[in-house]
């Protein structure tokens, strides 16, 4: 095969890891739009992210338990300060505002509404804390709620109403007020699958039509990947990675986003097609790279067998032991470790021919073809 071509087109893409923005910023710092360095100092925490976007994007923060995800929304809603960094939104410098004067809308994942106030008040609270009348915040309450497709709820206190639908009718209170900028705590986190599936549809369609910038957390990859343009994965108070969802999901570069998308990684040296893995085997790649690189192959690439394949094509031959099996969806992955730790996915038939249980040994088979290798 043509090793150089492969090289090159992959290459260009695979250095996802720059703490630029999506779109819009460019070296002066364009005016339109989100441009921050957050510094923000809890204990011994420290969370120090730049977050870049212009109007229109919608970026999703990715990201473990505990890594700044909810730290970084509240210091751009003004309700954790700053100690470092600095806040720019269309120009105009937010670090001094107070939160309540931002022109930013908040929906956290447990929605918060009065309880005591109906649906089409919850919404016009927006507006009317922007010092829009009564009468006409009521009315604009109104449009928004239908929009959302809840017209028939505005009458309801957010008791009688479902999760889906106060869910919603924390969005119209969010959109109602136009902010500039919208940050959305875990919004589909509280909802049961179903629901999830409808608001997650509706919530994406609000979002393309939303003409400035977005900033979500989640911790579902899906949400991530459906939701955001752009993605930003912290760990420990860092970005760790950045890019388009799929460039993301193509080229993993720490062991938590490999997990996120379902792909076996490997940090090793290339020679060619060889990639030596430390302390490991080497794992037999279709690029011709040199130097340092990730290697990933889906779980669903590798054959498992009871006896080392001598007839096998595949040129990865690896010797494991089972450490655990569940299932997944509806196939068995099966948790190896070994000469290279690594989860398979396999069927149920071919598990139980295989005899899998924990402790068996058994020897594992992924053809170059199925890897992907890039530059670390
Ligand atoms: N109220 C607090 N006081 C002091 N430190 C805090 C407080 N809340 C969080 N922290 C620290 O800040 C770190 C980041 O927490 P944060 O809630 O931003 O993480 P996260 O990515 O949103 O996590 P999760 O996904 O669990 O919500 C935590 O590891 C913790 O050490």
């Amino acid at each position: 095969m043509d090793g150089r071509l492969v090289t090159g087109d992959r290459l260009t893409t695979g250095t996802g890891t720059g703490t630029g923005g999506p779109r819009g910023a460019d070296a002066a710092g364009s005016a339109a739009g989100l441009d921050a360095r957050l510094v923000v100092e809890r204990g011994s925490f420290r969370l120090d992210v730049t977050l870049t976007a212009a109007p229109g994007d919608v970026v999703a923060l990715l990201g473990p338990n505990g890594a700044g995800k909810t730290t970084a929304l509240r210091a751009l809603a003004g309700l954790l300060p700053l100690s470092g960094g600095h806040l720019r939104l269309d120009g105009e410098r937010l670090d001094r505002t107070p939160p309540e004067a931002r022109p930013v809308g908040v929906v956290f994942q447990d929605h918060l509404l009065f309880p005591h106030l109906s649906a089409l008040d919850n919404v016009a609270f927006g507006p009317r804390c922007h010092g829009v009348r009564k009468a006409e915040a009521r009315a604009q309450a109104a449009v928004w709620l239908d929009r959302m497709g809840l017209a028939a709820h505005a009458a309801a206190k957010p008791r009688s109403l479902s999760g889906g639908q106060a869910q919603r009718v924390a969005l119209a209170r969010a959109l109602a007020t136009h902010p500039r900028l919208l940050l959305l705590d875990e919004p589909l986190a509280a909802l049961d699958a179903r629901t999830r599936l409808d608001i997650r549809a509706q919530l994406r369609r609000h979002l393309a039509g939303f003409e400035a910038v977005a900033v979500l957390v989640t911790h579902d990859p899906l949400d991530a990947m459906v939701l955001a343009d752009h993605l930003v994965v912290i760990e420990n108070g860092r970005i760790v990675q950045q890019g388009s969802p799929a460039h993301v999901a193509r080229h993993p570069r720490t062991d938590y986003i490999a997990q996120l998308v379902g792909l076996n990684l490997y940090r090793g040296r290339a020679d060619g097609h060889t990639v030596h893995v430390p302390d490991g085997p080497s794992i037999t790649t279709s690029e011709d790279l040199t130097g340092d690189v990730f290697v990933v192959f889906p779980p669903g690439a590798v054959t498992l067998h009871r006896e080392r394949p001598h007839a096998s094509s595949a040129r990865n031959v690896w010797r494991c032991e089972v450490a655990g099996l569940e299932t997944h969806g509806d196939q068995i992955r099966a948790d190896l470790t070994g000469d290279l730790p690594l989860v398979a996915d396999l069927t149920t038939v071919a598990a139980a021919e295989l005899d899998l249980h924990p402790g068996a040994v058994v020897w594992a088979t992924v053809k170059a073809a199925q890897t992907h290798a890039y530059r670390a």
